[in-house]
């Protein structure tokens, strides 16, 4: 079985349909790039673009299976989810693990012991809050991930939330992995002197429209 080494950059391969690299084919592809470049692990979303990212590397995936209201508990909300990315290729599952209330008004202690039980693999719990990441290992969580920091509460900060893997590092005793808005290689090594395990790219590797906005806006107007 493949599994999360410490120390990994997992590059996030994910396209919305909004994005003119949406599909299966495309996401093979950055996966296979994100490889050449080093990277030790891949998260990835919904079954297709697992099984197609699992064709073409070996790398342990991380998947997940956005769903429903992404106001909500959205990422892999349900046991069902959870199955069809396994059966697609996934060797951890990631599901969201807020406090707040779930589509399916299932627990998530139950949800993650349903996972170990049936599937066979570990479960990342991406969570927003100190107390939701206790919650989360409390619940049976392998992993602890940043994710969704900054997402839940209305209001995105620029910047990736440092001080969250450096309390949840401080507390769990699990590995906790750094996510979101993290951009640059002092953004990488602020999170590993923060404690984490494994950091997750995501935009700042996979998004090419982003980086072109970004630069784009460093133009000077006029
Ligand atoms: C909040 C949410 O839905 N995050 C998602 C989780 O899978 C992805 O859209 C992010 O790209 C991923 O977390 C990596 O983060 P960033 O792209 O910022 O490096």
């Amino acid at each position: 079985m493949r599994t999360l080494a410490s120390g990994t950059l997992v590059v996030s391969c994910q396209a919305g349909p909004e994005n003119p690299l949406y599909g299966p084919s495309s996401m093979a592809l950055m996966a296979q790039a994100a490889e050449a470049g080093g990277a030790g692990a891949i998260r990835a979303n919904g079954p297709e673009d697992i099984a197609a990212i699992r064709a073409v590397t070996d790398l342990p995936i991380i998947g997940l299976h956005k769903l429903g209201d992404p106001a909500g508990v959205f990422i892999t909300p349900t046991y069902e989810s959870a199955a069809g990315i396994v059966a697609a290729g996934a060797d951890l599952v990631a599901l969201d693990a807020t406090l707040r209330p779930r589509p399916d008004g299932q627990r998530v202690d139950r949800l993650i012991a349903r996972i170990h039980r049936e599937l066979g693999v570990p479960v990342m719990a991406d969570v927003d809050s100190l107390e939701a990441g206790l919650a989360a290992r409390d619940a049976g969580a392998d992993l602890v991930a940043t994710t969704l920091s900054g997402y839940t509460n209305g209001r995105t900060p620029t910047g990736p939330d440092v001080e969250l893997v450096r309390q949840l590092a401080a507390k769990l005793d699990c590995p906790v992995v750094a996510e979101g808005r993290i951009r640059t290689p002092e953004d990488v090594r602020a999170m590993c002197d923060a404690g984490a395990y494994a950091v997750v790219v995501g935009h700042a590797i996979t998004n090419p429209m982003d980086l072109t906005a970004r630069l784009v806006g460093a133009i000077p107007v006029g």
